[in-house]
């Protein structure tokens, strides 16, 4: 790791103002890089010492404000890693190493703090399924762009990017999803690009803008990029995959990575022909120098395209940008430290703006919304037939437990049916949100307060849906409205593990792996299939973590009241019994619903930090 430079010799940190520009970003901003290297280490095994490999070996490259630049090379060459080095989106790690320098307007930053003036738009289009264009646009603006920024001014501007973008026709089309049909795949990336665009950024870099488009999207896709950098000045930097002859050219400079890390090009487009050719590869006939790059790299032996001078261009560059660069020899280096995006919104206004996107996200959701309640009715219905009528006696020690079987299936079912909304939404939300906070729209409080208020009326429905399906086809004694607010109780706690659950996994599939390792164990602890009692006492502790368990002891209480326990002598012993095995006191009522309260809000808030912990590292 290279030294840090003199506090004085750094980059002002961004300013907050309307445009997020900072000072060094002005008018215009060049942006330059030298030395940077990147290598992976690889663990010490018994048989060899900790080896590392070398990804990027001393890139160096410079952007000029107004112009476009792509970043080209084989599969695996290294473009992803070193956009994301110099946008500050990864830094080094136990298994990684970055070095090197880089500036802005000649003036050395450390890109994590350099990250906010940094437009970033991913590989993967990270929307939420349930917006429109215009939404997004908005979104974006109105928490992004400062108060100095009127709001008649912010939809003007996002008028003007979706005009730009050619997303007029499709501005009130969803999103959607892979399985939910919504715009095409090209509008759906010329969102993401609008959404960073909104906010005027002067340096923008894009990963792979035109992946997983048709040829004529993908051009269109790069024309806007040009137009965008010339109209507004901006210094755009993208990497690509083969471009053809069409998307190539309109392009002004191109870094072509090579082989073992190395920088085979860097320079304006019209010049790669003469490069290779001068190195002894010459372009054939009607050739794309792209293609005509990409095959002399992965084709012609490295020994042969080293001795044959083809890398010796980048060390001459090399020289000069080190001269100009290190004029006041300094000395670079990348931070290791985590960032803290800047925020331009209240709390309020942040909540105010994700609570309206929740509560779409809601009712846009018919197939959700249908799942989520559909299951529910058809559950409890099933329920309450098979359970006909086993609530309204307890008198023989069968009726009793029949009783008691219904009240903790119903129970069961109802966290199941709590928590599988968040862990099949959450994960695939997850993205979204990593990139709104990773791009300072929003922090985690409003985000975590807005979901939790759509929520606590949402699980409300589903827990009187539930209690009326069930009520009084079994006949429980209980009181309804405290039925009503036990299984809801039980509701936000499931779902806040259910997001914790989310919050720790990428996909679907590893939150439905882990979903059985979070709510099985919960089983154990319901005293329904083995009494709390047998339980071995060093393992009794995990029932503090089940909120299956101190909502059951609630509604045992609501359910078994001193009315129903002295019908007879046999039941009054049944529920002693019960009460005993499962440790359950009627004194401990406030215990159990603070229990239930902690379990909502540890969860909840483990959640956060976890969501919080993953997106100020490596995104
Ligand atoms: N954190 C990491 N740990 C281990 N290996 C890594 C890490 N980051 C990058 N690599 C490796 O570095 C190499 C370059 O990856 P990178 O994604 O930058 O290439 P790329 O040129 O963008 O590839 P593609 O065009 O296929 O997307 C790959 O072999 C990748 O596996």
């Amino acid at each position: 790791m290279a030294t840090q430079p003199t506090a004085s010799k750094r980059a002002p940190p961004a300013a907050s103002n309307g445009n997020r520009r900072s000072s060094v970003l002005a008018s215009g901003t060049k942006f330059s890089w030298s030395d940077v290297s990147f290598s992976v280490n690889h663990k010490k095994t018994k048989s060899s010492e900790k080896t590392s490999t070398k990804i990027l070996d001393n890139a160096y490259g410079s952007l000029e404000p107004g112009t476009l630049t792509a970043i080209l090379g084989p599969s695996g060459s290294g473009k992803s890693s070193l956009l994301n080095i110099l946008a500050g989106r990864i830094t080094s790690s136990s298994s990684t190493s970055i070095t090197g320098k880089i500036s802005v307007n000649s003036v050395l930053v450390d890109p994590v703090s350099n990250r906010a003036n940094v437009a970033y738009v991913l590989q993967d289009d990270c929307l939420p399924k349930t917006t429109t264009p215009l939404e997004a646009l908005l979104f974006s603006a109105s928490l992004r762009l400062g108060v100095k920024v009127t709001k008649s001014e912010k939809e003007e501007r996002v008028n003007a990017m979706l005009e730009e973008l050619g997303l007029i026709d499709c501005q009130n089309t969803l999103v959607g999803d892979a399985l939910t049909k919504g715009i095409s795949g090209g509008e759906r990336k010329r969102t993401s690009i609008g959404v960073e665009l909104v906010t005027s950024p002067d340096l923008i870099f894009l990963d792979e803008p035109t992946s997983g488009l048709d040829s004529y999207a993908a051009w269109k896709c790069v024309l806007t990029l040009k137009k965008i950098s010339v109209d507004d000045n901006a210094t755009v930097l993208a990497t690509i995959h083969q471009p053809s002859s069409e998307i190539f050219q309109q392009f002004d400079n191109v870094i072509v990575l090579g082989k073992l890390g190395l920088v085979l090009y860097s320079g304006p487009v019209p010049k790669l022909a003469s490069h290779l050719s001068t190195h002894g590869y010459p372009l054939p006939f009607e050739t794309n120098p792209s293609d005509h790059a990409l095959f002399v790299i992965m084709t012609q032996p490295i020994t042969e395209q080293i001795s044959n001078g083809l890398y010796d261009k980048a060390v001459v560059d090399k020289h000069d940008l080190e001269k100009t660069e290190t004029e006041e020899s300094v000395e670079g280096y990348i931070n290791e430290g985590v960032y803290v995006p800047l925020i331009e919104a209240s709390f309020f206004k942040q909540f105010r703006w994700l609570l309206k996107r929740e509560c779409r996200s809601v009712y846009r959701d018919v197939g959700g919304l249908l799942g989520r309640f559909g299951g529910t009715i058809f559950l409890n219905l099933l329920f309450g037939l098979i359970f006909l009528n086993a609530g309204k006696t307890s008198t023989s020690p069968v009726d009793f437990n029949n009783h008691f079987g219904a009240l903790t299936l119903v129970t069961i079912s109802a966290m199941f049916g709590t928590a599988s909304p968040a862990l099949l939404q959450f994960p695939s939300e997850r993205p979204v949100f990593l990139r709104e906070y990773s791009t300072g729209t929003y922090t985690v409080m409003p985000y975590l307060a807005s979901k939790m208020a759509v929520e606590l009326p949402l699980l409300f429905v589903q827990a009187l849906v539930q209690t009326l399906c069930v009520y009084f086809l079994i006949g429980f004694q209980g009181n309804f409205g405290l039925l009503v607010t036990a299984w809801w109780a039980l509701g936000l706690a499931s779902n806040s593990v259910a997001i914790a659950v989310g919050c720790t996994v990428t996909n679907v599939k590893d939150a439905a792996e882990l979903t059985p390792l979070v709510f099985v164990p919960q089983l154990l602890f319901s005293g329904f299939f083995v009494s709390i009692s047998s339980i071995p006492v060093w393992l009794r502790w995990a029932q503090w973590l089940c909120s299956l368990k101190y909502t059951l002891n609630l509604l045992l209480l609501i359910e078994f009241s001193p009315d129903v326990c002295s019908e007879n002598s046999e039941t009054e012993s049944n529920c002693n019994s019960l009460f005993a095995r499962n440790d359950i006191s009627s004194d401990l009522i406030w215990f159990y619903v603070l229990v239930l309260c902690g379990l909502f809000l540890g969860f909840r808030l483990l959640g956060g930090f976890l969501l919080v912990k993953r997106a100020r590292t490596v995104f």
